[in-house]
């Protein structure tokens, strides 16, 4: 038996979204190529990383979640994505994953918006930083790409173009900050269905109308207009999410009657996003479809934010990103 001793070594972890989502054809090995923009958000996952020593309790995982949250489809064995992850980090580093994970959840579950790969970045890092790894920050980019195709962005953080299955990441220009408004739907979408839905639908004559080129996005991020960039949000697997999931249409049209510039699924679903033009437009947009009844939570946020960062314990300092924009609000917070 064993007990986690001494003390944690505690990250936080932010959610994604993708600003920008081209998916390429079905690939030999069963993932699809991507060109995204990837933008982390003030939706924050905490993860602690405990050592477990010959004592008392098991090494595992222990869940909890901030007010709102749903963690029961959250499993506590190893099939959890952030004990993934410190198992692949024990066997690159040929020791024992012999530790006890906390996660303090506030990401939305299976809704697109990368919450177990940000656990799974948080896990990484803490585990890093607790066994004195000396590992470089390609390497654990290298071991977090092996885990999950968005496990790499949730340790990168700000704003990144994502290639390849979305793992390989390079650092985008983004001037400043955006508000958004996130409508949080009462389940969940499975990220494989969805891409198969999208396969399924182009398969068919009238296939749905691919996004455009990235290269525009990229031209808005740096400007920092928010309207230049309301009008060029596209996620190709939005077709196959409103598929499978019809009632995403008023919730996309509710959050534009609100008042947002423009709204997108975010990745592979449900959660659908809104850009809005500033602060206080977020909060009135919030406010009113919150009342709207189209979803079951409704969460103000902002981005880019910093990407996994050690904030407690004896870890190495997070993967360098783009500084904050503000000082982080604390676990689960959102401003
Ligand atoms: C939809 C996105 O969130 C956009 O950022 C990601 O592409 C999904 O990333 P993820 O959840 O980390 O996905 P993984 O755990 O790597 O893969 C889960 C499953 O999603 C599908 N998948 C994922 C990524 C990708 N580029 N092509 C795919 O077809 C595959 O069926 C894969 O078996
Ligand atoms: N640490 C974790 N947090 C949340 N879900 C987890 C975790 N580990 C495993 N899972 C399982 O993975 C499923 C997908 O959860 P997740 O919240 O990562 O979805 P997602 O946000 O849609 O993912 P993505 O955006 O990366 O496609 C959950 O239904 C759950 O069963």
């Amino acid at each position: 038996m064993l007990s986690a001793v001494g003390p944690p070594v505690t990250v936080r972890v932010p959610a994604k979204i993708n600003l920008h989502l081209a998916v390429g054809d079905l690939r030999p090995d069963g993932y699809h190529d991507l060109v995204t923009v990837f933008q982390a958000l003030s939706i924050v996952d905490e993860v602690s990383v405990t050592r477990a020593v010959a004592g008392a309790i098991e090494p595992g995982v222990v869940v909890s979640a901030v007010d709102g949250v749903d963690v029961s489809e959250v499993p506590d064995d190893a099939s959890n994505l952030a004990w993934r992850a410190v198992e692949a980090l024990a066997r690159r580093a040929d020791r024992k994953p012999d530790v006890r994970i906390g996660l303090r959840k506030a990401i939305p579950v299976a809704g697109g918006m990368a919450g177990g790969s940000a656990d799974a970045a948080g896990a990484l890092l803490a585990a890093a930083g607790l066994w004195r790894l000396e590992m470089g920050r390609d390497e654990l980019m290298e071991v977090a790409a092996e885990v999950g195709s968005d496990v790499a962005f949730a340790l990168h953080g700000g704003t990144a173009l994502g290639t390849g299955r979305g793992e390989r990441l390079v650092s985008v220009l983004s001037r400043h900050t955006f508000h958004w408004v996130v409508a949080v739907a009462d389940h969940g979408l499975s990220t494989p269905t969805v891409f198969g839905e999208l396969d399924r639908l182009r398969a068919r004559p009238e296939a749905p109308r691919r996004v455009g080129d990235v290269e525009p996005v990229l031209e808005a991020l740096a400007s920092g207009e928010a309207r230049s960039l309301a009008l060029l949000l596209g996620n190709d697997l939005q077709a196959a999410a409103v598929s499978l999931d019809p009632g995403l249409r008023r919730t996309l049209r509710a959050g534009v009657d609100a008042g947002a510039l423009a709204g997108v699924v975010s990745g592979s679903g449900p959660t659908c996003v809104f850009l809005c033009d500033g602060a206080d437009a977020a909060v009135r947009v919030a406010a009113e479809l919150a009342g709207a009844g189209v979803c079951r939570t409704v969460r103000v946020a902002h981005g880019p934010v910093p990407g996994a960062r050690v904030v407690d314990g004896d870890g190495p300092p997070g993967p360098p990103g783009p500084p904050p924009p503000r000082p982080d609000p604390g676990p689960g917070a959102y401003a």
